[in-house]
């Protein structure tokens, strides 16, 4: 797996090899408490520790959700640098979700946070948020490319609140979600195996209702806690099953604190995305 390589390519193989789970890293407060740990940045640093260390070789990814660090100020973000660079040094690709979106000059400085080589957050994808208008991602977009980084930008939501905006119709008679699916695919074009540039659509979903086909990854939250199941997944991603990267935070990381635990829930998670995947594709 070469530096420079794209995300897509790096994401694509990694997928392939361990089956396609991306583990959330959230770290509520109620899980350290389940854990048996204090609410502190103490708390903190050992349960990422102990969910990087369980289930790095084993997951296509982790994403860390900045929110649970961000609470605890500049030594949460402490952690948060070091949960990123244990994970990726272990091999795990990291999706680090922060759901970014602003005018594109200051885009500029959040894309340097994420995905410039040198920058303490450095990671191999970021989530981005598209409601200031996909153009304004721009350059996120520039140094995710030029970096072997990925995005993850928004389209069709987890939540229920998310439908009153991503199904809205924009000035152009497009639903504003394809409108975004659609830009994603003009990023990903002649890319292969899989392009860098992805979209957020959730397992929560009735139905997609939008054209998937972007040539790049599907990032799937929704799993457990919010409800979805992977047998909901060939409904939701038709004929783009292929692409999706189911996420799982909170109903995979409630079997901890044992490593033992934690390993043997992915599996259970891998099967049964692997059954949902053979019966849908
Ligand atoms: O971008 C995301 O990851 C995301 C998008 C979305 O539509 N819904 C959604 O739940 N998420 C994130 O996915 C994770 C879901 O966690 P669990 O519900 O515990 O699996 C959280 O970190 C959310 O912030």
């Amino acid at each position: 797996m070469t530096a420079s390589e794209p995300f897509g390519a790096r994401l694509r193989r990694a997928m392939d090899r361990r089956g396609p789970l991306c583990a959330g890293i959230d770290p509520h407060p109620a899980l350290l408490s389940a854990w048996g740990l204090p609410d502190d940045v103490g708390g903190l640093e050992r349960f990422c520790a102990t969910a990087v260390e369980a289930l790095a070789g084993q997951v296509a990814a982790f994403k860390p959700q900045s929110a649970f660090f961000e609470r605890f100020g500049s030594r949460g973000i402490a952690v948060l640098e070091r949960t990123v660079a244990e994970a990726r040094a272990a091999g795990a690709l990291v999706v680090l979700d922060v759901k970014r979106g602003d005018i594109g000059s200051t885009m500029s400085a959040y894309a340097s946070a994420y995905l410039d080589k040198g920058a303490p957050l450095f990671s191999d994808a970021v989530t981005l948020s598209p409601y200031l208008g996909f153009g304004a991602l721009r350059p996120a977009l520039d140094l995710a490319r030029a970096s072997g980084c990925g995005v993850f930008v928004l389209a069709l939501t987890s939540n229920p609140e998310g439908a009153g905006v991503q199904r809205a119709t924009g000035g152009d008679g497009r639903q504003v979600a394809q409108a975004v699916l659609d830009g994603l695919a003009a990023e990903n074009a002649g890319a292969a195996p899989l392009g860098s540039f992805g979209a957020v659509v959730g397992a929560t979903l009735d139905e997609a209702g939008a054209d998937l086909n972007v040539n790049g990854p599907l990032l799937a939250p929704g799993l457990g806690a919010q409800g979805a199941t992977a047998a909901d997944l060939p409904r939701v991603f038709g004929d783009a099953l292929g692409n999706v990267l189911p996420a799982v935070g909170r109903d995979l990381l409630r079997h901890g604190p044992s490593p033992m635990a934690l390993r043997a829930a992915a599996e259970r998670e891998a099967e049964a995305f692997a059954r949902a995947f053979a019966t849908g594709a």
